[in-house]
């Protein structure tokens, strides 16, 4: 499979269309962008409301919380996945503001689960992803395995109806591998990358940026390859979110993107899938220096910069409403010309 094209002549449509609204040139800034890149990614001019919105929260633990990376345990993973289950996780309560369904999926947590629904743990790939610096995430094997796991949980979405898809993450730690694996993408070292995630202090920001340091120095060259870098400085959980990212492009499903874990996923998909971004919008700036290169390498800017740092696809679902504006502005907004009656 290859990325699916998107329709250009609906997307110059659009944009004419765009130009021609009872408004002055640009004034509905990214708005009105977002709306064209909706037009094209739906091959409708004007665009169709985004009414079924499906998040996929991918949970996974790291090795790395063992060496003073972040400031919270793993075990706050598990808790958190039950959370989500529960229904009063962040991005669980903006997915009910905007009538988007949300459903976590355990990919690598270091936990059983037994107390949880079977369905939430069907597809667990590991239980917990390697410390990068150390030793490969994962094996390439396992990789394969996760990556089809993500593109089997877009097909389900896809084949239910989804408009629009969002990866959300959950593991204690993942702001580490995700920087690495952009990091790696981009050729860039990790003091340029390395952010402060959960909230470590000055010694756990440089604790962090050694361990990056460390794992891209491991990797080296074998980061060239997308599987080998997921392998290598991903883990599980990201390599199926990156799949998902994948397959929504094949199938011309677009994507809203989140913070520094979701855009990670989605250079690495890019790079697997060359033209998949195409398909992706970004949902909002993370303060993770990682992903705003990462935004700026993929030619995207966000709709929202509202300072959150949560995850869990938050930002992307604080987006939507602004998704839907761009669309009805496109679609019910007056042309000048009928306005001035010309
Ligand atoms: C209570 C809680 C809820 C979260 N929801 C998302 N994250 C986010 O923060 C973590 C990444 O940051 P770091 O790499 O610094 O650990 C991940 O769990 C991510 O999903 C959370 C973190 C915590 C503590
Ligand atoms: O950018 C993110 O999505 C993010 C930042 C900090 C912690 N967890 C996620």
């Amino acid at each position: 499979m290859s990325a699916a094209q998107v329709n250009r002549a609906t997307a110059s449509a659009a944009q004419e269309r765009l130009a021609g609204l009872a408004t002055p040139p640009g004034a509905l800034g990214r708005l009105g962008e977002a709306g064209v890149w909706l037009a094209g990614v739906q091959g409708a001019c004007p665009p169709r409301p985004v009414d079924d919105v499906r998040i996929v929260v991918f949970a996974g633990d790291h090795g790395v919380v063992d060496h003073g990376v972040t400031a919270f345990p793993s075990s706050v993973t598990p808790l958190m996945v039950r959370a989500f289950v529960a229904g009063s996780a962040g991005a669980c309560v903006l997915a009910r503001q905007h009538g988007a369904q949300l459903r976590v999926v355990d990919v690598s947590v270091d936990d059983d689960l037994p107390d949880l629904p079977p369905a939430v743990s069907a597809g667990k790939v590991m239980r917990g992803s390697g410390a990068i610096h150390l030793a490969d995430a994962m094996t390439t094997q396992q990789c394969e395995q996760a990556l089809v796991l993500g593109a089997r949980l877009a097909d389900e979405a896809i084949d239910d109806g989804a408009d629009l898809l969002i990866g959300g993450d959950m593991g204690i730690g993942n702001t580490t591998p995700a920087a690495a694996l952009i990091g790696a993408s981009l050729g860039v070292p990790a003091a340029e990358i390395t952010g402060r995630g959960t909230g470590v202090d000055d010694a756990g920001l440089s604790r962090k940026e050694q361990v990056i340091a460390t794992a891209l120095q491991r990797a080296g060259a074998r980061a060239h390859d997308p599987m080998q870098r997921l392998s290598a400085l991903g883990g599980a959980d990201l390599a199926a979110h990156t799949g998902f990212l994948v397959r929504a492009a094949e199938r011309g499903v677009p994507v809203l993107l989140d913070g520094v874990i979701s855009v990670a996923c989605a250079l690495v998909a890019e790079d697997l899938q060359p033209g998949s971004v195409a398909w992706f919008a970004a949902g909002h700036r993370s303060p993770e220096p990682a992903q705003s290169l990462a935004l700026d390498k993929l030619g995207l800017v966000p709709l929202l910069d509202l300072g959150m740092r949560l995850g869990e696809g938050s930002g992307a679902v604080a987006a939507i409403p602004l998704l839907r504006s761009a669309s009805a502005l496109l679609t019910d907004v007056a042309l000048l010309s009928d306005v001035l009656g010309s």
